[in-house]
C-alpha cells in the first residue's frame, strides 16, 4: 500500500464515516504505517469471539518507530530529549542513535534467550535504556511489560508470576526529588516473593547507587549493549506487543494486551488527528513510562509520527521548583504538553498566581492536553489563564490505549473544549451512556458510561491470558458494550462530561488503584476484625484512599500504633504511590441489612457531599458514629483542614 497523507476532514463527517463503515474507515488508516504485508482483511473475530484487526497482516513496530525514519532521512533528528533535573542531564538521542542502541540492546536479549513471544518485564525510571528495552522487546517480536517503578516489590512480584518473563531489566535505582531509590533491592525481593524465576535480570547501573549483583542471574546493562545488533523481527498484526497491568477491584491486576498492528493504526492517527502533530515537531508527555500514557505518548506515538519525544525524569515541583514545566516547554520548543491535571494542581499550589510561566518563552506551546483523571474547572481555568493556549482535557483508559473523548485539534470544525468537559467521541469510538439495565439515556442524565463493540484499533483484544476475565470485567454485564467502569453524563451539545469510577477502583494522582485489595491487605493485619477503604476527595490527588478498621474483640493496641503500621503495610506492598496515610478505627461499619458495607454513604460523608440515608440501611447511627471520628481526625474535604 503507498502511503497517502489523510484528507483534514471535518470532525463530524470523520466521526460518522468511522461509525458507518469501521472496516473502510480504519483500512484508510492504515495506509499511513509501512507494513511488511499490508492488511487485507480489515476487522474479524477469533476463535473466542473477540474482535481482532488486521489479522495476517505483517509489521514491526520498532521498524516503525526507528528504522523507517532512518530509512527516510530522519536519521539525525532528535528521537529523545532525556531531560533530568534529578540528575542534572539534559541529552539529545537522534533516531539514528536510538536505532543503533535499541539493535544493539536487541541482540543481547537474544543472547540472553529472548525470542519472538517472550516476556519482558521492564522496571525502570523514566531513562532512555528504559525506551531502549521497549523497542528492542518490539524488534524482537518479544512482548514486553513495564511495570512503574513506584510498585513495592509485592506488586512486582504478582505482575512476574502472571507474565512469566525470561528476563527483567531493571536499574540500580531511581531519583524521588533528592532521595535515593535503590530498585535493585525491591527487584531482588519481588523475584524472591514470586513463584515464577526470571532466568535473568539485566541491570543498568546508576552512578548514584550501585546495585550488588547476583553471579549468574544478574547482567551488566552496557555488558548487554555490546551485542551485535539484530534486525526486525516480522510480526503477525493481531501477536502482542505489550502486556501492561492495570487495577482492577481484586488483589489481581488485569494484564491489558496491546497487539502490534491495531496499536500502530491507531497512534500513528491520534497523533495527527487527536494532539494535531507533524514530523518533526516536538511532543512532551509528561508522565512514566509505566503508565499507558507513557507507552502511547512518550514512546511509540511521537515516534512513528516522526515527532521529537521529551522523556522527563523529574516532577512539576522541587525539581527544583514549580516553574521546571515551563522551563522544559521553552529549552526544547515543546509544540504539544499532556500531563495529568494533579501535576498543574501541584504547580498551582506552589505558584498561585503562575508567575513563573512568566519567566519562560512558551511561544512554541499550541496546546496543553490533560488526562489520567478527572480535570476540575478551576484547575483547567488556571492553566488556560497561566499559559494562554487551549487547554484540553480528554479521556481514555489502559484499557483503550489512546483517547476515547476529546477536542481533536487535527481535524476541522471540532466543537471548541470546555471546562468539565472531556469533550466528543473520537472516530472509531460510538461512547453511549447507559442505565442500570443498559439502556442508553438521554443527553443531561449520568450513567455508566460504555462503548458499543467493536472497539477501534488500539484497543485492548483481551486480558493476559485471561479471556474469560476480559469478557467478564467488560462484555458481559451490557453484551454488545465495552464497559469503562467510569460514570458520566453528555450535555444536550453532546459534551461529555466524566464523573469518575463507579466500581472499587479509586483514581489518585492519575494512578489508578484498587481499594479492594487495600482492604484484602489492612484485612489481613491481627487487629483488624473488618475495615472500608474509601477514595475520598483530595483537592491535590483528586482522590485518596483512606481506611476505616474495626478491631477484633479483645486485640488491644494504641489507635496510633495501629495506624502506622496500616499505612507502613499499604506502603510496603503497594508502593508509597498509593498515598495512604489515615487508617482510622471505627466501632461499626455502616451496613445494609443484607450485610453489604455502605462505602458510598461514608464516601460521601467525608466528601461533605448532600446525600440521603439509604432505605436498607442496618442502623443510621453508625452513620453518625463515622462521622464523628471523621471529625475528630479531620479527615475528609468536609472536616479537614489541610488534606494534601
Ligand atoms: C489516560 C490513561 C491513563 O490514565 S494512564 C495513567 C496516567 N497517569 C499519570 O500519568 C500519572 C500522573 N501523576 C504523576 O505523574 C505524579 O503523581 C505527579 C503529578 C508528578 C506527582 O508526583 P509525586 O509528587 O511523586 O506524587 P505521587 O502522588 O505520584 O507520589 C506519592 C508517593 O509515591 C512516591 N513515588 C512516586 N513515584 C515514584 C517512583 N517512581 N518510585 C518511587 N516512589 C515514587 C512519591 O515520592 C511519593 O512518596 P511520599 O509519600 O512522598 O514518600
Amino acid at each position: 500500500m503507498k502511503p497517502v497523507s489523510p484528507p483534514a476532514l471535518p470532525y463530524a463527517e470523520a466521526y460518522a464515516a468511522s461509525l458507518a463503515d469501521p472496516a473502510a474507515f480504519w483500512e484508510e488508516q492504515a495506509q499511513q504505517i509501512q507494513w511488511f504485508e499490508p492488511p487485507t482483511e480489515m476487522l474479524t473475530t477469533d476463535a473466542q469471539g473477540l474482535y481482532r484487526w488486521f489479522p495476517g497482516s505483517r509489521l514491526n513496530t520498532s521498524y516503525l518507530a526507528l528504522d523507517h525514519h532512518v530509512h527516510f532521512g530522519r536519521g539525525e533528528q532528535v528521537a529523545l530529549i532525556y531531560d533530568s533535573p534529578v540528575t542534572n542531564t539534559v541529552s539529545r538521542i537522534t533516531y539514528r542513535e536510538l536505532l543503533d542502541r535499541t539493535a544493539h540492546f536487541a541482540g543481547g536479549l537474544r543472547q540472553l534467550g529472548v525470542e519472538k513471544g517472550d516476556r519482558v518485564i521492564i522496571y525502570m525510571p523514566n531513562v532512555p535504556e528504559a525506551v531502549v528495552a521497549m523497542l528492542a522487546c518490539a524488534r524482537l517480536g518479544a512482548v514486553h511489560s513495564v511495570v512503574f517503578g513506584g510498585f513495592a516489590p509485592h506488586e512486582l512480584a504478582v505482575r512476574i508470576d502472571d507474565a512469566q518473563p525470561r528476563v527483567i531489566v531493571s536499574a540500580s535505582g531511581g531519583m524521588e526529588f533528592d532521595k535515593v531509590i535503590p530498585y535493585k533491592p525491591l527487584l531482588d525481593a519481588a523475584i524472591e516473593k514470586a513463584s515464577f524465576k526470571p532466568a535473568h535480570t539485566v541491570i543498568l547501573q546508576r552512578p548514584f547507587a550501585q546495585a550488588d549483583m547476583q553471579s549468574g542471574r544478574d547482567v551488566d546493562y552496557q555488558k548487554v549493549m555490546q551485542a551485535p545488533q539484530v534486525g526486525c523481527v516480522s510480526v503477525e498484526a493481531t501477536d502482542p506487543l505489550y502486556i501492561l497491568y492495570t487495577s482492577g477491584t481484586t488483589g489481581k491486576p488485569k494484564g491489558v494486551v496491546r497487539d502490534n498492528g491495531g496499536h500502530a493504526v491507531a497512534l500513528k492517527y491520534s497523533m495527527s488527528a487527536i494532539y494535531g502533530m507533524q514530523p518533526g515537531e516536538v511532543f512532551w508527555a509528561a508522565s512514566d513510562i509505566g503508565w499507558a500514557v507513557g507507552h502511547s505518548y512518550i514512546v511509540y506515538g511521537p515516534l512513528f509520527q516522526g515527532c521529537t519525544s521529551v522523556l522527563f525524569e523529574g516532577k512539576p515541583v522541587r525539581t527544583p521548583d514549580a516553574g521546571t514545566f515551563w522551563r522544559v516547554v521553552a529549552e526544547h520548543r515543546v509544540q504539544v504538553l499532556f500531563t495529568a491535571p494533579t501535576a498543574i494542581r501541584a504547580i498551582k499550589k506552589e505558584d498561585a498566581e503562575g508567575q513563573l510561566a512568566q519567566h519562560y518563552d512558551l511561544t512554541s506551546l499550541r496546546y496543553l492536553f490533560l488526562a489520567g483523571e478527572r480535570c476540575d474547572p478551576a484547575t483547567y481555568e488556571w492553566a488556560a489563564r497561566t499559559l494562554s493556549v487551549p487547554v484540553i482535557d480528554h479521556w481514555w483508559q489502559t484499557e483503550s490505549g489512546w483517547p476515547m473523548l476529546a477536542t481533536m485539534v487535527g481535524l476541522s470544525e471540532m466543537p471548541p473544549p470546555r471546562a468539565g468537559s472531556a469533550g466528543h467521541p473520537v472516530p472509531g469510538y460510538d461512547v453511549q451512556i447507559l442505565d442500570e439495565a443498559g439502556e442508553p439515556l438521554p443527553p443531561t442524565h449520568t450513567g455508566l458510561v460504555a462503548v458499543r463493540l467493536p472497539l477501534p484499533p488500539g484497543c485492548l483484544p483481551t486480558l493476559w491470558h485471561d479471556d474469560e476475565r476480559f469478557r467478564q470485567s467488560y462484555l458481559t454485564t451490557f453484551p454488545g458494550y465495552y464497559l469503562s467502569g467510569d460514570g458520566g453524563f453528555r450535555d444536550a451539545e453532546g459534551y461529555f462530561f466524566i464523573m469518575g469510577r463507579v466500581d472499587d477502583v479509586i483514581n489518585v494522582a492519575g494512578h489508578r488503584l484498587s481499594t479492594g485489595e487495600m482492604e484484602e491487605l489492612l484485612a489481613a493485619h491481627p487487629a483488624v476484625a473488618e475495615c472500608a477503604v474509601l477514595g475520598i476527595a483530595c483537592p491535590l490527588r483528586g482522590q485518596r484512599p483512606v481506611g476505616l478498621v474495626v478491631l477484633k474483640d479483645g486485640y488491644t493496641i494504641g489507635e496510633e500504633q495501629l495506624e502506622q503500621e496500616l499505612v507502613q503495610l499499604i506502603r510496603d506492598q503497594i508502593g508509597a504511590l498509593a498515598s495512604f496515610r489515615n487508617a482510622l478505627v471505627v466501632k461499626r461499619l455502616p451496613k445494609t441489612r443484607s450485610g453489604k458495607i455502605l462505602r458510598k454513604s461514608m464516601r460521601q460523608l467525608a466528601d461533605g457531599e448532600a446525600f440521603t440515608m439509604p432505605s436498607t440501611i442496618d442502623d443510621p447511627a453508625i452513620l453518625d458514629e463515622i462521622r464523628a471520628v471523621l471529625v475528630r481526625r479531620q479527615v475528609g474535604l468536609a472536616f479537614e483542614k489541610d488534606s494534601t
